[in-house]
């Protein structure tokens, strides 16, 4: 018996023993083949840690290193976790069209996402794999046109409280957070385009619990991987900032739980697809409908994690393209009069945006694009090698961790003319013919890109056509411009005002 013990804890210790012996020789590979390619110089310890480290100094070292390794260069995250960060289109359609994970050994210092999962769970933006594309399968006709198009009336309605906020008195001379602003604003329409409830949080700013739980979230979500010693869950969650995010967590699960509840007894009670109840389908409508082939829907758990996947993916992001376009078309004005001069066409005799009306908004649309190259609301986003994968003429083992680095990628001077420009006429289709398909990715691109995309290009086109149809915006340049990322980005050291227009 006592042998039988003795060579099953002999077999076990073998196998353990052969797992790590396998471990380190894989990440030897790894190491041995990244450590070839050029990178900033590192600390033995820190490696570039120290020069990323805070939220401020984040995109403004690593752009600089770019500059000098425009195609792409090799980072260090501690003295273990090399990362090749690729900024040539070249490279990440290599990267992109290789068979990728979003996941990372937990010492990796800017896959975020782990800091997300307690929230999100395992939904389309974290999850790999089988279950991944047939999730996305099942989620894609929540996007379809059919479904975006009434949407169209709930963006001018938020539109609407926004600018009945702004025309204040009491805000029309001060200088506005358009960040925040727009912050509420599209947490305004994600909440009642995702599950039809609204919750008013542009007049009621973040009174309602659950909106102040998924602001709370996303902030110390963004803050989490700046500090090391939150890295460890256990560490975090016995830290007050852990505590309130867990608490945050539960609650905002509670509530959104509730919300599927009561939906699916309404759509059992009234057998019909939810769209006789409202004036249209939401996400939630749709995603009760999916069904896998073998006619299970998407359980309780993968709706919720659905759901605040659109949430946490959907209204940082959007209000930070909102407010980047904000800011370079009050810098460059004679883009605001040309937007201006097309939305007085639309709106000279009504006083909504319609679906039909999208396509006109020509310029607005080049506004947008060309804000969203230079400040790309994403700035990076990573992957790592689930396979052996030839970049550039080197084969990359699998494991490697690998940067795409979108905000580099669109200021990259190999790739565009006059890079720091603000032109929106370099998106003409005339201008974009011999363009890379990989050089302008701030959806992302190839199998994984952003699900989102038409719902947030609409959004911003009505928002951005209706402020300007309504305002001039003015920018003061207090300080120099800086921004602040990994997550989404945001723009600091400046002032927006606003004057009313009399239409
Ligand atoms: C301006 C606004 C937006 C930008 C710039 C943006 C950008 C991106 C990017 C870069 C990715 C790839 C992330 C990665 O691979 O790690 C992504 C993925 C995703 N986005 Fe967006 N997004 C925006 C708005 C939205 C909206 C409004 C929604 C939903 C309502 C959304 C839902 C998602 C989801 C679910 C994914 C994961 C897709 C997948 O992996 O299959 N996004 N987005």
């Amino acid at each position: 018996m006592l042998v039988g013990a003795e060579v099953v804890l002999g077999l076990f210790l073998s196998y353990i023993f052969y797992r790590s012996l396998c471990a380190i020789i894989g990440h030897y590979r790894i190491v041995n083949i990244l450590k070839k390619f050029p990178g900033p110089k590192s600390h033995w310890l820190l490696g570039n840690l120290h020069q990323l480290a805070s939220p401020k100094e984040f995109l403004k070292s690593y752009h600089s290193f770019s500059l000098k390794f425009p195609r792409k260069f090799l980072l260090w995250y501690g003295p273990l976790t090399p990362v090749l960060s690729v900024s040539h289109p070249e490279t990440i359609r290599a990267v992109i069209k290789a068979k990728t994970i979003k996941d990372g050994p937990a010492y990796q210092y800017f896959i975020a996402y782990r800091f997300l999962n307690e929230w999100v769970g395992p939904g389309l933006l974290t999850e790999n794999g089988k279950r991944w594309s047939r999730n996305r399968r099942l989620i894609t006709p929540a996007f379809h046109f059919d479904v975006l198009k009434p949407y169209v009336h709930i963006y001018n309605e938020a539109l609407d409280i926004l600018t009945e906020k702004w025309s204040n008195p009491d805000r029309l001379h001060k200088p506005l957070d358009t960040f925040y602003d727009a912050s509420l604003c599209t947490l305004d329409v994600i909440t009642r385009c995702a599950f039809s409830v609204e919750f008013d949080c542009q007049r009621e700013n973040v009174k309602h619990p659950y909106i102040n739980a998924v602001r709370t979230i996303t902030k110390l979500v963004t803050e989490r991987p700046f500090n090391i010693f939150y890295h460890s869950d256990w560490i975090y969650s016995i830290t007050s900032a852990g505590r309130k995010f867990y608490s945050n967590v539960q609650l905002t699960h509670e509530f959104t739980e509730n919300v599927i509840r009561k939906r699916q007894g309404e759509l059992s009670s009234s057998h019909d697809d939810g769209s006789k109840m409202k004036k249209h389908l939401d996400f939630l409508d749709v995603l009760l409908k999916a069904t896998y082939e073998n006619g299970e829907g998407l359980s309780l758990l993968e709706i919720r994690n659905e759901v605040d996947t659109f949430l946490f993916a959907g209204h940082d992001t959007s209000s930070s393209a909102l407010s980047s376009t904000l800011y370079c078309i009050a810098r460059y004005t004679e883009h605001q009069d040309k937007i201006r001069s097309e939305v007085d066409k639309i709106l000279a005799c009504k006083e909504e945006i319609e679906w039909k009306d999208l396509p006109e908004l020509k310029h607005t649309s080049l506004c947008i694009k060309e804000a969203m190259r230079l400040y790309t609301t994403v700035p990076i986003i990573e992957r790592t090698l689930e396979r052996d994968v030839e970049i550039d003429g080197k084969i990359l083992a699998a494991g490697s961790q690998i940067a795409i680095a979108g905000f580099m990628l669109h200021r990259n001077p190999d790739v565009w003319d006059d890079p720091e420009k603000y032109d929106p006429l370099r998106f003409l289709p005339e201008n974009c013919g011999s363009r890379h398909p990989y050089a302008y990715i701030p959806f992302s691109a190839g199998s994984r890109n952003c699900i989102g995309q038409n719902f947030a290009i609409n959004f911003l086109k009505v928002a951005v056509a209706k402020l300007v149809y309504r305002y001039y915006f003015t920018v003061d340049m207090k300080n120099n411009l800086t921004f602040t990322a990994p997550l989404v980005l945001k723009l600091h050291g400046h002032d927006i005002y606003i004057k009313e227009r009399n239409n």
